[in-house]
């Protein structure tokens, strides 16, 4: 008579063969034999994701290795395990086997569509994310993200990798940052290993590249990854990239680079509005298990408006900060915790506003012709320098800029901010006037 243990036993064993190991872990390990019946075997699995994987790739496996070992017909049943199923304690395996995956993709394992907070800035760079992640290489192919500082494009490209990962774990997912890419290539080239470095790169299932505004001015590397974004996109596999602006306002960029990112889909993330501001905090908090009142999330989300970074920055400080005092976390705990540790003045205290008010005053113009449309030269400079303070001293994206100066394009606000930049370079007067306004708004 076969009993149900003899003949899990012998089929894990099937799969141990077969199986890579974390595939093995996050698959096999985490079922649980429940009975075997008339031919019927029950298997509890821990979600639907695992049912769905189970049944289009395992069940075929599974039940060779059952007839090789008992020469039977076993026909598997799954079950997906409840929250209100308190028996099976197998629950938190899939969420460590997955972080483990995620650490050998170098993948931060906490960047996930469920740690994701949807909002307005956001919701068309998520969507776009879970399609890509859903059928790779399909749709959108490079998906290009860009925008501010702090703004979740890494979370959302890791959150790809995340999901293809827990979709399925033989997936080979790389990430890596430009400056990383950059790296990689210079060694391969100092150490003659070129076709090491492009094996490693041109055979993965999916490639994430970040911050891809630093490729700028590099030549040898931008032939290579051309070269790179070439076999892959030849292949079907799918490429992710992220920037602080679009594919043809970074300079020195390839043109042949420039086209081939406009291929897919460009969609930009914009600072999220209060309330996103407010539901981040609050997961975050419920994460991190910080009691804090709603009223006070709401207090913290108003100072810090543009970057979601700052935002958890500014929690966890309060977290520590009430920690060391040994308080609850209140409104008037927060308040003088970012006052004392002058935690809040990059972000609230130093608004576009008030860099506005400074220059209108420091060059004699009214705030109307400063935010205005007016194409004097008196005019034109003291705007340009405005909105180069503002992403010089603030976090705000291009577009936000763009918008309290009169609702102009962030192309707009990219061209003064290079042209003031590039000023500065040579220009002693302006560096001179630059500093002082510096001192003046941050006084
Ligand atoms: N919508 C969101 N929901 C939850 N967390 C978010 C969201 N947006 C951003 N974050 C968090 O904010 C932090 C900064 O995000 P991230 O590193 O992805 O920004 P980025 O746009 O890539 O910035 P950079 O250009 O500096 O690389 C991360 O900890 C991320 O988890």
């Amino acid at each position: 008579m076969l009993d149900l243990d003899t003949l899990w036993h012998a089929i894990t064993e099937g799969f141990r063969q077969k199986l890579s190991l974390p595939a093995f872990n996050t698959w096999i390990d985490t079922a649980v034999p429940v009975k075997l019946t008339n031919h019927r075997l029950t298997i509890k699995l821990p979600s639907e994701l695992h049912r769905d994987y189970w049944q289009s790739n395992l069940t075929q496996p599974l039940i060779e290795f059952a007839y090789e070992f008992a020469h039977d017909d076993i026909q598997p049943i799954f079950v997906v395990e409840t929250d209100d199923d308190p028996t099976v304690s197998t629950l938190n395996q899939p969420a460590a086997a997955t972080a483990t995956l995620s650490q050998n993709a170098k993948l931060n394992p906490k960047y996930t569509f469920e740690t994701f907070v949807i909002g307005k800035g956001n919701q068309m760079a998520h969507a776009a994310a879970l399609v890509v992640s859903e059928e790779p290489g399909v749709m959108y192919n490079p998906l290009f993200f860009y925008g501010g500082v702090g703004l979740g494009k890494t979370h959302l490209m890791h959150a790809i990798g995340n999901k293809m990962l827990a979709d399925d774990p033989t997936t080979k997912v790389k990430y890596v940052t430009s400056e990383a890419f950059t790296n990689d290539f210079i060694t391969a080239i100092q150490s003659k290993t070129q076709e090491q470095f492009r094996e490693k790169y041109r055979s993965v299932d999916l490639l994430l590249v970040d911050d891809i505004q630093f490729f700028a001015d590099k030549e040898g590397t931008q032939e290579e990854f051309f070269h790179t974004f070439n076999a892959l996109h030849d292949d079907g596999k799918q490429i992710v990239l992220t920037s602080d602006r679009l594919p043809d306002e970074i300079p020195k960029l390839q043109d042949r680079l420039v086209s081939r990112f406009q291929w897919g889909l460009s969609v930009d993330i914009t600072a999220p509005d209060l309330e996103t501001r407010i539901a981040i905090l609050r997961t975050k908090a419920e994460a991190d298990q910080i009691d804090i009142p709603d009223e006070t999330l709401s207090y913290i989300a108003g100072r810090i408006d543009s970057n979601v970074r700052e935002l958890e920055g500014a929690l966890a400080r309060v977290h520590a900060y009430s920690k060391l005092v040994k308080k609850p976390i209140t409104t008037e705990l927060v308040a003088s915790s970012l006052k004392s540790l002058k935690l809040d003045r990059r972000s609230s205290e130093l608004t576009i506003p008030l860099i506005q008010e400074k220059v209108a005053k420091y060059y004699h113009v009214s705030l109307a012709d400063l935010k205005g449309k007016k194409r004097m030269k008196a005019i034109v400079m003291p705007r340009q320098i405005a909105m180069y303070l503002s992403r010089e001293l603030t976090d705000s994206s291009l577009p936000k800029i763009g918008n309290e100066f009169g609702g102009k394009d962030h192309t707009t606000v990219i061209h003064a901010y290079d042209k003031i930049a590039g000023a500065l370079k040579t220009d002693t007067d302006l560096q001179a006037e630059i500093d002082n306004l510096k001192t003046e708004i941050q006084r």
